[in-house]
């Protein structure tokens, strides 16, 4: 059975229609990535699931039953706006929101020492949000959303404003929750920490799903249109190659685009007709170019 289960859900504001059944489901230790562009419905849907809000019409379950309050104590939010007071105390602040899904003092003040230790921050423990700087604020952040232990998790941009260091710290934070069986709906812009992270995923695009499934197997629907040539010199008539619509020159190569697979073979062979390939490439698309690609055709 699913974790987390949306079934044709909608929600209207007014006359604006800012999820238009959507569907999808998380499996247990999976991160879901949910993915659309500005004012597509993702912080909406995200909304909906934690119970904030509540859908017009579909269903959202949880392991197979409905919403109900119960059910906030098994959820963590980390919210693309800060949600932390800034004058109060981080221990304070973060065992009191543990409490409220649960915990009992002791267990919140352990757990958060934890987080803190593993972040290694402890001194934090006695500062102010707003004594922090604003990635070590978003660190704290999700801290507040994990430091309960909720099986179900969102995370709506949870590595915006971070360096590339802690970046990899959360990542890797996140890879391991998934381990241990939590459910994660992961939203954000950077479409490489969705191919590194995501199994399954969602694209809206102004309200509806434009693009749903296993990134492996959408990909495999999207034509190969990229070839990657890379040669000690360089190679002449490239581009009068049939089927090639385009050549970059690169640092130590090509990138060619094509319009046709055949043209790939005879790009190899010119190469190889003119001396050594060190290295040839025919690239899948990136979910970058899919995004672009999927809310770019449901705009004409
Ligand atoms: N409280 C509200 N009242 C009226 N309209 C709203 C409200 N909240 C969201 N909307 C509208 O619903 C649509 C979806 O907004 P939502 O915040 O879910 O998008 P998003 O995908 O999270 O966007 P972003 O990537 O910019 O965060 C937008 O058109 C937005 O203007």
């Amino acid at each position: 059975m699913e974790a987390l289960k949306l079934e044709q859900v909608v929600k209207q504001y007014g006359e604006k229609t800012a999820v238009n059944q959507i569907s999808l489901k998380v499996s247990e230790g999976e991160i879901y990535g949910l993915l659309g562009a500005n004012g597509a419905g993702k912080t909406t849907t995200m909304r909906m699931v934690l119970g904030l809000i509540y859908p017009d019409e579909g269903k959202i379950l949880y392991n197979g039953k409905t919403f109900n309050s119960e059910l906030q104590r098994i959820m963590g939010y980390l919210p693309e706006e800060r949600g932390l007071y800034p004058k109060v105390k981080i221990s304070d602040q973060i065992t009191y929101l543990a409490q409220l899904r649960g915990m009992s003092r002791s267990e919140a003040d352990k757990s958060l020492r934890y987080w803190l230790d593993r972040f290694e921050v402890p001194e934090y423990y006695n500062k102010k949000i707003e004594e922090l700087s604003k990635g070590n604020q978003q660190k704290m952040g999700f801290i507040a959303a994990v430091v309960h232990k909720p099986q179900i998790l969102i995370l709506d941009e949870a590595f915006s404003g971070l360096d590339p260091v802690n970046v990899e710290l959360l990542k890797d934070t996140v890879k391991e929750l998934r381990d241990q069986g939590t459910s994660i709906l992961f939203s954000t812009h950077r479409m490489e920490h969705v191919e590194e992270l995501c199994r399954n995923i969602t694209i809206l695009d102004r309200s509806n799903t434009v693009v749903q499934g296993e990134i492996r197997e959408i990909k495999k629907g999207y034509p190969r249109e990229q070839v990657l040539l890379r040669t000690p010199g360089e190679v002449s008539g490239l581009e009068s190659i049939a089927g090639v619509t385009a050549v970059k020159r690169q640092e130590r190569g090509y990138l060619l685009t094509i319009s046709e697979i055949e043209a790939a073979q005879r790009i190899l062979q010119q190469a190889i007709g003119q001396g050594e390939v060190e290295h040839f490439e025919i690239k899948e698309p990136t979910l970058n170019q899919i995004f672009i690609r999927a809310v770019g055709e449901s705009h004409e």
